[in-house]
C-alpha cells in the first residue's frame, strides 16, 4: 500500500523526486536507479539501469523502472526505447535474490506484484523497445530483454543470457516460460529451461534468444540504426500486429494475477526453497574468495 502510493507520488512530481533537465532539446529524467535521456526530434528515449554493483531488480528497482516506463508512454512524443546498463559488464542480474530470500510472505507477494507489474508494462508496451545487451543477463535479466521487439547483444564471450532459475532450485514461473517458447520455440525452450542454461552470445543467437551480435563498442549504435528502421515502420499497424501477437500471452498472466502471487509466495516461503537460495547465494560469495 505504502509503495502503491510512493509510486503515484512519484509519477505525478516527476520532476520534484526525479530530476529533470533539457540541454540542447535534449531531456533526461532520473530516478536513482533508471536514468531516461530522450531526444526530443527522434523520439527515442534511452533508459538505462543503474543499480550497481549488478542491476539487481530490487523492489525499488522494479518500482522506478515501471514509474519511468508509465512517463515515457504517457509523453506521445517518444516511439521507441533503447533498454541498456549503465553497469560495466552487467545488463541485469535479474530479480534480487534478497528479495526473495529470509523476508515474510507479505514481502514476496508485494515483490512479486511488482515483478508482473513491470512484465506487463514492458512485454505490451506500445513504443518500440530495443534492448542493448551490454552484459551478463541471467533469469530476470534475460526476462527484461526478451519483452523487447529486438535484441542486440555485445559479442563477448564472457557474457551469458538465459532463464537459469533451475540452477538456483527454482522455477522460471508460467509467464516467463510462456514468452521464451515465443521466442526460442517450445523444444529449445524446453531443453534450456530445465538446464537453466546461460548461453554465450554465440549460442544465444543461434537459438535466437537475441537477434543480432556485435562488437561491444557497437551495441548502442547497433540498436539505434535497428531502431531507425522500426521507427520507418507506421506505429498504427505495428502496435496492432505487436499486440495480436502479444496479447494472449499477456491475458494468460492478467487472468490469474492473485493466483500467480500466490503460487509464488508459497514456493518461496518453502523451507527447501529458501534453502536452495541460501546455497546460491554462498556460491556467489565464495566465488569471490
Ligand atoms: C518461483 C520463481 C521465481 C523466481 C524467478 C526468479 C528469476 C530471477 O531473476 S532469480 C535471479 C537469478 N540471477 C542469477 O542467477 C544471477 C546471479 N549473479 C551472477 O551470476 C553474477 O553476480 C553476475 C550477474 C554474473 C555478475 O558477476 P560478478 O560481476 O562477478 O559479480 P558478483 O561478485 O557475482 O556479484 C556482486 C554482488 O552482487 C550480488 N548479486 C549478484 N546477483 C544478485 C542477484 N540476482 N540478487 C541479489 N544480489 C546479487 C552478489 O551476491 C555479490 O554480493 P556481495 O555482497 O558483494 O558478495
Amino acid at each position: 500500500m505504502a509503495l502503491a502510493a510512493a509510486r503515484r507520488l512519484l509519477l505525478h512530481a516527476g520532476s520534484r523526486l526525479g530530476r529533470r533537465e533539457a540541454v540542447d532539446g535534449a531531456r533526461r529524467f532520473a530516478n536513482k536507479r533508471v536514468l531516461v535521456e530522450t531526444e526530443g526530434p527522434a523520439g527515442v528515449a534511452v533508459m538505462k539501469l543503474r543499480n550497481p554493483p549488478v542491476n539487481s531488480l530490487s523492489l525499488e528497482c522494479l518500482t522506478e523502472f515501471t514509474i519511468s516506463l508509465e512517463k515515457l508512454e504517457n509523453d506521445k512524443s517518444i516511439r521507441g526505447v533503447i533498454l541498456t546498463s549503465e553497469c560495466p559488464g552487467i545488463f541485469s542480474a535479474g530479480l534480487d535474490l534478497l528479495e526473495m530470500y529470509g523476508r515474510n510472505p507479505a514481502h514476496y507477494a508485494e515483490y512479486w506484484k511488482n515483478v508482473q507489474e513491470l512484465w506487463l508494462r514492458l512485454y505490451t508496451s506500445n513504443m518500440i523497445l530495443v534492448s542493448a545487451i551490454n552484459g551478463a543477463s541471467p533469469a530476470g535479466g534475460c526476462l527484461l530483454a526478451l519483452c523487447c521487439d529486438y535484441r542486440v547483444m555485445a559479442d563477448n564471450p564472457k557474457y551469458t543470457i538465459g532463464l537459469n532459475e533451475s540452477l538456483l532450485g527454482i522455477v522460471a514461473p508460467f509467464w516467463f516460460k510462456d514468452m521464451y517458447v515465443n521466442t526460442i520455440g517450445h523444444r529449445e525452450a524446453e531443453r534450456a529451461l530445465q538446464l537453466g542454461t546461460l548461453f554465450p552470445p554465440a549460442e544465444a543467437l543461434k537459438v535466437g534468444v537475441v537477434d543480432e551480435l556485435v562488437p561491444e563498442d557497437k551495441v548502442h549504435s547497433k540498436a539505434r540504426s535497428v531502431m531507425a528502421k522500426w521507427l520507418a515502420i507506421p506505429d498504427h499497424s505495428r502496435q496492432l500486429t505487436k499486440n495480436m501477437m502479444r496479447k494472449a500471452t499477456a491475458d494468460n498472466l492478467i487472468k490469474q494475477r492473485e493466483a500467480d502471487i500466490q503460487n509464488f509466495t508459497s514456493f518461496i516461503s518453502k523451507d527447501s526453497i529458501q534453502k536452495s537460495l541460501h546455497m546460491y547465494l554462498e556460491k556467489l560469495k565464495q566465488k569471490k574468495g
